[in-house]
């Protein structure tokens, strides 16, 4: 049957075409619509790669519309179909296949192509951009075989991508043509605070550098520069930007320039064919960022559902670099002239900078490194090109008082238009955010970014996304935002633990039963974190919930990706004696272990053992658990200290030693990681753990909320002691004020964060009552603690479900 309705054809199945799509459905645009993509999958989010590639998402969690959406929505869809041509004449899209489709109006959104420097050697195997699903897959695969890689770029991309590299194992260089990283959007001061942050972070750079040849036989081995020196690479990925897709309409005779030009209504040179996203140059720009696209998109959609738009006048670009651990922002302009005024403030110490441009005393460009929370007022106020004024001046230094900040917010949040995009990466507007509170009775940023996408991408508009819940909620906002540990309940961590110990509920099942979990079971989130609350409360009577841990922790090992599992015995202080490390050798060669590493907490990881043969492994140790699987104690790592070195003040290694008996087998919110050092050199790294001690001459300084980590952070100074009681007293009084106020999974770097270090202090440096309760608290749950391997060596049947069963679960 064929239907009357006109024929829109869409050619690139990318996010800004089907962005323009979901807008043309929402407007009720009554089309029969088709869409070729070259790429074999459906749309999918391709700002999100960088996390596939960093490995917290996969392919699956990028989809954006999975076939079912398009069959729903009555679309006709051609992957892996690419378009050579339109004929005008005959109203046709031709692809290269052969297939065909009639058009009344047509959409180009081909997106780009890497641009791949043409140097000899740019065709080795080995060598790619990073751009689609195929590309990254690439260099997952890479990853596995090769070690030395090189990033071409210091762009977004690039670091973006090195930094994934990076955290696949990989050794990783990024090559930079100029001296400053990311200089299309940061000015020098910024810039080198990256790179720094970066270089923490395990990236290494070869700055001012032009890749002349990339050198090897069939694959790339290394790159060679125009100064003549070389770089041993076995992967080079290219990330210096990239080219407008615009052959399809080149080869249609449409007028093409950089990219495909259009009007202010995305109308090409060729009578119903129109262009939308990075193919696309809109009054002599391409752009590269997803939130102009949705801007084309909207414009587009509206016009082509006979609906009343502005034009399209152009967009002005922010960007966030998606690098855990970095924050950057930049919006506008970012390098100061004579006819600029700038705002800065920059301070050594937090690692923190900030610089606003004015013009006229306009707001024309905002730069931040490592605190963006300002980041979205910014952004409006580049976008509108606002006045700078004392209230905004107050607002975005920071230096108006107390409490009026939130409520600035949501005024200039009440401000905004309805259809102003609040979320770029994903196109929602401020009306659509609203709509979805109002009408679903949303609380939560979650349940907003089930709905409407908005935040699920980069994360850049989740303070505006905060402020307009704020705004709507009003009164209700302040409790909304305690509530929730999990979608099965609105109870937030402390409500809970408050029911718990008001009613005296003692098991899960009984938690979630009393206070009516939505969901009975439970589910992965809650029902562990439930488990620790109880253990925590109940150190004596609570009975723990094996099924509700994780696999790691039920197994009392770690399991490995092939299988196998690693077993890594308890050496107190990171101390061993030949007799021990005859009997782990031994150990080791009777049951084939593959690799005994030595772990970054100074212990000795036996990597590779069989499930059946672990807990022959333990028996024939015969020495504790060191926990490496568990959110507990994990390592207390120790300097040789006084003992043995010329300079040190203290015995940090017989102190290391004490800590980790007294503290071992409890469980604790997270991990829990120690360090004690005999002077202030601190060999053993005190500042990123979560209890770092130093000596001095005095006695100890103690360091709490340091993490190493995905997201790393500096301890804070907490107090200086002299006595070793003090300092025992001290640690078991934060270890508990930690397992009694933190979230399940929250480290101590956050949970520092999060309650404030001044109160933190005040609880226990100014409280003795309070600190010697909290020490005595912990002591009397200490008195519980039993070693997991001995006890799963005692229980044969629980050992023989877990061992000897063929599935993990
Ligand atoms: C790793 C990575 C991270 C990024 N991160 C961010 C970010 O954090 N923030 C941000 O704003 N932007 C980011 N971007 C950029 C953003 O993804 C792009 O701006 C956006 O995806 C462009 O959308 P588009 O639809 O114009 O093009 P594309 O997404 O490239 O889609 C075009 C589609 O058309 C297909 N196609 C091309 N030619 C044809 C043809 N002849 N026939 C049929 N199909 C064809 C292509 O195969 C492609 O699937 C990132 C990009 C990458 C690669
Ligand atoms: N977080 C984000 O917003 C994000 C993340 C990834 C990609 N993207 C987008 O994807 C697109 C591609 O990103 P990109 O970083 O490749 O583009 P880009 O143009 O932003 O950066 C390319 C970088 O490569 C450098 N360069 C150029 N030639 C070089 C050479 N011969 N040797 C060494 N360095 C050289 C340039 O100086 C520039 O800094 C951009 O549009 C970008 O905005 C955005
Ligand atoms: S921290 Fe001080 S005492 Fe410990 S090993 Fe280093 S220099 Fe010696
Ligand atoms: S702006 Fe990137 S997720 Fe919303």
């Amino acid at each position: 049957m064929t239907s009357n309705r006109e024929k829109l054809v869409l050619i690139g199945n990318g996010m800004a075409g089907v962005g323009t799509i979901e807008q043309i459905l929402k407007l009720g645009g009554a089309y029969d619509i088709t869409v070729f993509g070259s790429e074999p999958h459906p749309n999918y989010n391709r700002i999100m790669l960088s996390y596939v590639l960093e490995g917290s998402k996969t392919v699956d969690d990028i989809i954006l519309n999975d076939r079912n959406w398009y069959k729903d929505n009555g679309i006709t869809l051609h992957t892996g179909t690419t378009v050579t041509r339109i004929d005008g004449d005959k109203r046709q899209v031709i692809a290269e296949n052969g297939l065909t489709a009639h058009y009344d109006k047509v959409i180009i959104a081909t997106g780009s192509n890497s641009f791949i420097l043409p140097i000899p050697g740019s065709t080795k195997e080995g060598v790619v951009g990073f751009r689609d699903i195929s590309d990254c897959e690439a260099m997952l695969e890479a990853a596995k075989q090769y070690g030395k890689a090189a990033v071409i770029g210091g762009g977004l991309l690039g670091l973006e991508a090195a930094k994934g590299l990076v955290n696949l194992g990989m050794d990783v260089t990024v090559v930079h043509l100029m001296e400053d990283l990311m200089e299309r959007q940061l000015d020098h001061t910024a810039a080198s605070m990256l790179k720094a942050e970066l270089e923490r972070q395990g990236v290494k750079f070869a700055m001012g550098k032009q890749t002349v040849e990339l050198t090897g036989d069939e694959r790339v081995s290394g790159l060679r520069f125009n100064d003549g020196t070389e770089l041993e690479a076995q992967f080079v990925v290219m990330a210096v930007g990239i080219k407008p897709n615009v052959a399809v309409a080149k080869d249609s005779g449409i007028e093409v320039n950089r990219g495909i030009v259009v009007n202010d209504y995305l109308q090409t040179s060729l009578a119903d064919v129109y262009s939308v996203g990075e193919c696309t140059e809109h009054r002599g720009v391409c752009y590269g960022l997803v939130a102009p696209l949705f801007e084309q998109g909207t414009v587009l959609a509206k016009y082509l559902c006979g609906v009343e738009t502005k034009p399209y006048e152009g967009s002005v670009v922010s960007t966030k670099l998606k690098i855990s651990g970095v924050d950057v922002f930049s919006a506008g302009e970012f390098i100061d002239t004579p006819e600029h005024t700038v705002i800065s403030a920059k301070d050594d110490w937090k690692r923190t900078y900030k610089k606003i441009l004015l013009k006229d005393n306009l707001i024309v460009g905002a730069v931040l490194f490592g605190d963006v929370t300002e980041s979205a007022s910014l952004q409006k106020l580049v976008k509108q090109g606002a006045e700078m004024t004392d209230d905004i001046y107050a607002d975005v230094m920071g230096t108006g008082c107390c409490g009026g900040g939130g409520a600035k917010k949501t005024a200039s949040v009440e401000s905004m238009s309805d259809e102003e995009i609040v979320c770029g990466c994903n196109g929602v507007t401020k009306k659509a955010i609203v709509d979805a509170i109002t009408e679903n009775g949303f609380t939560t940023v979650d349940e907003i970014k089930a709905c409407t996408g908005a935040t699920r991408s980069c994360g850049g508009c989740k303070p505006v996304v905060e402020q307009i819940l704020q705004y709507v909620l009003g009164d209700g906002f302040e409790q909304s935002m305690k509530t929730g540990i999990c979608g099965c309940t609105t109870l937030s961590r402390d409500e809970i633990v408050a029911e718990i110990r008001a009613k005296g509920l003692t098991t899960t099942k009984e938690v979630m039963n009393v206070l009516g979990w939505k969901q009975e079971e439970g589910c992965s989130k809650c029902r562990p974190a439930v488990n620790y609350y109880l253990g925590m409360i109940y150190p004596d009577t609570h009975k723990d919930e094996k099924e509700s841990r994780f696999v790691n922790e039920r197994m009392s090992a770690n399991i490995q990706k092939d299988g196998t599992f690693t077993v890594v015995p308890r050496m107190y202080g990171g101390v061993t004696t030949p007799e021990d490390l005859k009997k782990i050798a031994d150990v080791s060669i009777k049951y084939d272990v593959k690799v005994v590493k030595v772990t970054g907490g100074q212990r000795l990881d036996l990597i590779g053992i069989k499930k059946e043969d672990v807990p022959k492994v333990w028996e024939e140790l015969d020495m504790p658990s060191g926990y490496a699987y568990a959110k507990s104690l994990r390592t207390v790592k120790t300097c040789v200290g006084s003992q043995f070195c010329r300079f040190g003040t203290q015995d940090s290694m017989s102190m290391g030693a004490l800590l980790e008996r007294k503290y071992e087998r409890l469980d604790f919110p997270a991990k829990f990681k120690m360090a004690v050092n005999g002077c202030p050199r601190n060999c053993a790294e005190s500042c990123t753990k979560d209890i770092g001690i130093v000596g001095n001459d005095g006695g100890w300084e103690v360091f709490i909320g340091g993490n190493g980590g995905i997201k790393p952070r500096i301890a804070d100074s907490f107090c200086k002691v002299k006595t070793d009681d003090e300092l025992v007293e001290i640690c078991s009084a934060v270890m508990q004020y930690y397992r009694e106020t933190g979230n399940y999974l929250e480290r101590t770097s956050e949970w520092v964060e999060r309650m404030g270090l001044e109160h933190i202090k005040t609880v226990i440096l100014d409280n003795e009552e309070e600190r010697k309760a909290l020490a005595q608290r912990i002591d009397f749950a200490l008195t519980q603690v039993q070693d997991p391997w001995k006890k799963m060596l005692n229980d044969g049947a629980t050992r023989s479900a877990l061992f000897e069963a063929t599935e993990i679960r």
